[in-house]
């Protein structure tokens, strides 16, 4: 906004390196990759057992949750109740 108050753009700074819009979809973020690098195996089964562990409560939340994500209905879940109840677990 300063520089556009001045009638200037970055490019007018010939040391300040300029992104190339080519070169966007090559962009990595080292972090953002570690991040998403999943072990899905590995994941699966945890899920696979976990969710035979779960009691009725959480077993009926699970599947609200799985219904509304496997319809795309975009739904947006609150759990709440007393400490230690299974809510991090689910
Ligand atoms: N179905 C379950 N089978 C085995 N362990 C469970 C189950 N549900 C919860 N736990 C265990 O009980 C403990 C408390 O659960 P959790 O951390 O999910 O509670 P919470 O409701 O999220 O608590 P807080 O509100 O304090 O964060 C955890 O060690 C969790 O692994």
């Amino acid at each position: 906004m300063l520089l556009q108050e001045n009638e200037q753009s970055l490019t007018d700074f010939k040391s300040i390196p300029i992104q190339n819009a080519a070169d966007m979809p090559t962009f990595t973020n080292k972090l953002i990759v570690d991040e998403l690098n999943y072990n899905k195996d590995e994941l699966e089964k945890t899920h696979a057992d976990m969710l035979l562990m779960l009691i009725d409560e959480q077993r009926y939340v699970h599947e609200k949750i799985m219904e509304s994500v496997g319809s795309n209905d975009d739904g947006f879940f609150f759990l709440y109740g007393y400490s230690g109840i299974g809510k991090t677990f689910i």
